[in-house]
């Protein structure tokens, strides 16, 4: 007569398997359980982005909201400043950003109240300004937007959280920056900063087209200085990432007259390039760099990567400190930090200074606008 295994299964030994099979379906549940209680458990973290129904405010916004800032399990509450004859138009995006239904999208504030708008803000992304048009340069814009930054640099003190994290975007960008520092004494220094990722992008977009690679596996490229014509990109210790492991740039591309001239020159005139064409100033590469520059201050670059941000300088490479001035950096718990001990020869110290006397002379400029 033939036996079914579990017939002749000790009994006992039968019941520890299904022992065992229950506790691991428990197990799973409790797993799944607890992490359906953690993401409930995420506060909403509060974003300030001020010129918010201008064209930047509009394509941030709804990438904000979408989790392209601060990830896709972090719930957002959105602050919306702009000025009193674009309320109506801001009112219009905070409709549009209600019918979207975002589902990280925790509340919207829609306001010409700079202290209502600066309320327990996280993080602020200062969009709001005039920008440049064809033919001018971006200082040009000096005295109209470095008022607006002394002016609000007051409500961020007072109103926002103690550790909110700045991120200007607004031209001149550096100098708004360090403006709105001085006027803010109580913001700490590191946690104000200017947008330079989007020349950072614009130089690894180049690479990447000149070699026929994806952008992505294109690392460690550096914008130096002023967010401005002067500012340097620097591939000197760039990579890129191969099947085999990594390669530098200037090997591969093998053409260091093209990586000292053309490159140079077409990041740094990429904004002009875009004001041409479109006849308005670069919108979606703008606020999508503004989401890369603050997601990797808070959630750090990834191991043996760096970034560029303009920072406050505490010296490095012989940057005069008082100036904010775009790095190298490494991000990690929400802090950055600049890359040090790099290789600078005499062709890139060139470039690097003229970009800091640059911005000595803006300072001096946008100190004498707000007398
Ligand atoms: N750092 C960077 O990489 C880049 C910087 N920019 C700069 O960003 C700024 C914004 O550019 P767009 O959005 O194209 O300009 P836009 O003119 O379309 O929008 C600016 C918005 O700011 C508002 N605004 C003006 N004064 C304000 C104030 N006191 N408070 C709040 N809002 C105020 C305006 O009403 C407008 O809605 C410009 O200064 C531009 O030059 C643009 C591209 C890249
Ligand atoms: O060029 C401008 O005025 C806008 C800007 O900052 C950029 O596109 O880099």
């Amino acid at each position: 007569m033939e036996l079914f295994a579990w017939e002749v299964m000790d009994s006992k030994l039968f019941e520890k398997i299904l022992l065992v099979l229950f506790c691991i379906f428990l197990f799973r549940k409790i797993i799944k359980y607890m992490f359906g209680l953690l993401k409930e458990e995420k506060e909403p973290i509060t974003v300030l982005v001020t010129g918010a129904a201008g064209q930047i405010g509009y394509a941030l916004v709804p990438m904000i909201a979408r989790g392209a800032m601060l990830g896709p399990n972090q719930p957002v509450i959105l602050h919306m400043l702009d000025i009193e004859p674009a309320a109506e138009a801001l009112k219009g995006v905070k409709m549009e950003l209600i019918d979207a239904a975002f589902p990280l999208l925790r509340g919207v504030v829609a306001t010409t109240d700079v202290v209502e708008a600066c309320k327990d803000v996280n993080i602020a992304v200062m969009v709001g300004g005039f920008p440049r048009k064809e033919g001018m340069e971006r200082k040009d814009v000096m005295s109209k937007n470095v008022s607006i930054y002394k002016a609000q640099a007051s409500a961020l003190e007072q109103h926002a959280t103690a550790d909110c994290k700045v991120l200007v975007v607004a031209n001149p960008a550096n100098t708004n920056a360090l403006i709105l520092k001085e006027f803010a004494p109580s913001i700490p220094e590191k946690n104000i900063t200017c947008l330079t990722r989007l020349d950072h992008n614009r130089a690894l977009g180049q690479i990447s087209e000149k070699l026929n690679v994806h952008v992505s596996d294109v690392k460690n490229v550096t914008i130096w200085g002023n967010h401005s014509s002067t500012q340097y990109p620097d591939v000197d210790h760039a990579i890129v990432i191969t099947s085999g492991g990594q390669k530098p740039v200037r090997e591969l591309v093998a053409d260091d007259n093209w990586l000292n001239t053309e490159f140079i020159t077409t990041v740094q005139q990429r904004g002009a390039a875009i004001i041409k064409a479109r006849k308005l100033s670069s919108a979606l590469s703008a606020a999508s760099a503004a989401c890369d520059h603050i997601r990797d201050w808070v959630l750090g670059t990834p191991k043996g990567t760096w970034v560029s941000m303009g920072v406050y300088s505490d010296g490095s490479y012989g940057i005069p400190p008082g100036l904010i001035y775009s790095f190298p950096v490494t991000c990690e718990k929400g802090d950055w930090n600049i890359v040090q001990g790099l290789k600078i020869d005499e062709f890139s110290r060139e470039k690097i200074d003229k970009s800091a006397e640059e911005l000595i002379e803006e300072k001096t400029l946008a100190k004498s606008c707000l007398n």
